[in-house]
């Protein structure tokens, strides 16, 4: 079982000099180009970058849905590049949350059922205090037996993060997770997701292409051509606009 306390002082998540090329020869795309990041244990990074420049290669590298083609991804204390394919899929299961866009949630299933779903993946056991806590974290107040489909694009995406969140995973992926949202809707769910991982002391991961919700986050980091080309400490969505805006001219 993992649910080991979290070192203020340990990463989360480190990527040391991930190179990830798709094709070969003349046609060879180099998706990652050398990418080396820390994540500290309960911090929130964003990812910002121009389309193409390596943001969901880099999220697939960090996570082990996909292997880099050389370099090191250590997930806690797993160095994924040594793993094969069930390990793999084991630590993603049990160690690793996931957000995405469209809320993939399963409308067969409940909401508790697909809150608890990771957890009996995981042949885990839990009880229903465990998905009060979970579902109070992402501030959630819906009857738990009602089916996705029934409700509101926030309050899905709330169930989706309660789901990436239930396990008390090492690290928490998003890709674009308020890219289906209204402005309104994204900030409340920006605001819970920022508080839940405070609250939670998780780790989080965001891929997006809004100023806004980088603004969210602790550190941003801007890609560019496969390459980490700056990083900021929180800063506001206008300077995060502006840095994007100048991105080319580093
Ligand atoms: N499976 C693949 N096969 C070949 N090339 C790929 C593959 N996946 C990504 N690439 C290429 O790698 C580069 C980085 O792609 P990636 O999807 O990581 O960028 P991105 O920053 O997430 O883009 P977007 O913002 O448009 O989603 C692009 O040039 C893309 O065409």
């Amino acid at each position: 079982m993992h649910t080991a306390t979290k070192t203020a002082t340990s990463s989360a998540v480190r990527l040391d000099e991930v190179r990830k090329t798709y094709g070969r020869g003349s046609a060879a795309v180099h998706a990652l180009d050398g990418v080396s990041v820390e994540l500290p244990v309960g911090s929130f990074t964003a990812v910002m970058g121009p389309s193409g420049s390596g943001k969901s290669t880099l999220l697939h590298c960090a996570s082990g849905l996909d292997r880099p083609t050389s370099g090191r991804v250590l997930l806690g204390d797993a160095d994924l590049a040594g793993l094969k394919e069930s390990a793999l899929t084991k630590i993603r299961r049990e160690r690793v949350g996931f957000v995405f866009q469209a809320y993939n949630l399963l409308d067969a299933l409940t909401v508790e059922q697909n809150i608890a779903l990771p957890l009996r993946l995981a042949d885990r056991s839990y009880d229903r205090r465990l998905i009060g806590d979970v579902v109070r974290s992402v501030e959630l107040d819906v009857p738990l037996d009602r089916r996705p489909a029934a409700l509101s694009g926030g309050q899905q995406q709330r169930v989706a993060l309660a789901r990436a969140l239930v396990t008390r995973p090492d690290a928490m992926f998003l890709d674009e997770p308020t890219g289906a949202l209204d402005t309104r809707t994204a900030r409340t769910v920006l605001g819970v997701l920022r508080r839940a991982v405070d609250r939670l002391q998780q780790t989080a991961l965001m891929v997006t292409h809004d100023p806004v919700a980088a603004s969210y986050a602790d550190t941003v980091l801007f890609l560019a051509d496969g390459r980490i080309v700056d990083q900021l400490p929180r800063q506001s969505a206008e300077r995060i606009a502006e840095r994007m805006s100048h991105l080319g001219e580093w």
